[in-house]
């Protein structure tokens, strides 16, 4: 970069999002290195907004109407769009967010990374589906990813009794009413899960909370259905304190997984994807340590959360304006 360029960066945000991610500790990052982070209206065209040269953001389908990206990229073809709308979807849909996995073999010496066994579901047929393809326990997720809270609203089913109060539209405990969702069996894994964040090139590792294990003896004898939400996000656990030193004592001792597997699942599934700016929620099975699996992934996730993410987020934008990502 010549000593005057500046970078004029938009964000499409929501406002929960923004105040998240743009806080003054990476406005002052950016700006020293010669990035300037504008907010985009999501009301209006981005043709009135002036030239960016380089977009990220985090809408849903319906707001890119008032933003008519065509007509802007018609106007300004160089400016960088992280990443295609089109392709950001796939991550929308809990279906086609593994399915690169499943094409894409990631392995490090004796370590592979795989996917949990699961099964798209509809209210009907559920029983017979189950028993062919899958063992108790499962977790049960909507099948669309969307965003809303809903969508993050899961079950842990322990029997086939639990599966049935789940599909039933008058039980509490039932995921939704109307739409689909995808039964993955539970793999005991410690209680921790690891959150691999992605920005481009560069691949990020943190330990977080999980669901525990689940015992022989238990999975046998436990019954019905268990609804939870967003569990890696709770730091306290439940509201007693020994059972947040208990928890916060797991994944300090945890071990992390090799850096290189780790860089290699970024890589390979920024490939597959076609994407730059997202995390993945990967499990390793308790009765196999060479055994990874990947459960989840998520667009543009709460890069905030990590430690020093203002240069992690820069010198991913930095590399983006300089044609770097693709
Ligand atoms: N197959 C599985 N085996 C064991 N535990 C699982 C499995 N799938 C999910 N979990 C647990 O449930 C949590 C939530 O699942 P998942 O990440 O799929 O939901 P989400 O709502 O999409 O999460 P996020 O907030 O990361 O978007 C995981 O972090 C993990 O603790
Ligand atoms: O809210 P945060 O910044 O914590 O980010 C979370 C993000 O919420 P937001 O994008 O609405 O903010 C979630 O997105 P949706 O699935 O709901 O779209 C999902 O990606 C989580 O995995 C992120 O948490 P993380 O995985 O980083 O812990
Ligand atoms: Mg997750
Ligand atoms: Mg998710």
């Amino acid at each position: 970069m010549s000593q005057s360029q500046r970078y004029r960066i938009g964000y499409a945000l929501h406002p929960k999002k923004i105040q998240n991610l743009i806080r003054n500790s990476l406005l002052t990052y950016t700006n020293q290195r010669g990035i300037d982070l504008v907010k985009i209206d999501l009301s209006k065209p981005l043709i009135q907004q002036g030239h960016f040269h380089c977009i990220i953001h985090k809408l849903h389908p319906l707001d890119w109407n008032s933003l008519r990206l065509n007509e802007y990229l018609a106007k300004h073809p160089h400016t960088v769009i992280v990443d295609r709308p089109d392709l950001v979807q796939q991550l929308h849909n809990r279906v086609s967010m593994l399915e690169p996995m499943t094409h894409t073999r990631i392995s490090l010496e004796n370590d592979t990374v795989g996917v949990p066994k699961q099964i798209l579901v509809d209210n009907e047929a559920i029983d017979e589906e189950v028993d062919i393809a899958l063992k108790f326990p499962v977790i049960a997720k909507p099948l669309f990813a969307d965003g809303t809270t809903s969508s993050h609203e899961l079950c842990l089913v322990l029997d086939r009794e639990g599966l049935r109060t789940l599909s039933d539209n008058n039980n509490n405990n039932s995921i939704s009413n109307t739409s689909p969702m995808v039964l993955q069996e539970f793999v005991n894994h410690g209680g921790v899960v690891f959150k691999v964040y992605v920005a481009g090139e560069h691949v990020k590792c943190v330990k977080r909370n999980s669901l525990p294990d689940i015992k022989e003896e238990e999975a046998r004898t436990l019954k019905g259905v268990a609804k939870f939400s967003q569990i890696s996000n709770l730091t306290v656990h439940h509201d007693k304190k020994r059972s947040n030193e208990i928890s916060g004592e797991i994944i300090e001792k945890a071990e992390m997984p090799p850096e290189g597997l780790i860089k290699e699942l970024g890589r390979g599934l920024r490939e597959a994807m076609g994407l730059n700016m997202f995390n993945v929620d990967v499990i390793r099975d308790a009765e196999d340590c060479n055994r990874y699996l990947v459960i989840d992934i998520n667009y543009f996730p709460g890069y905030a959360k990590l430690p020093c993410y203002e240069p992690f987020i820069t010198d991913f934008l930095l590399d983006s304006v300089c044609n770097k990502a693709s």
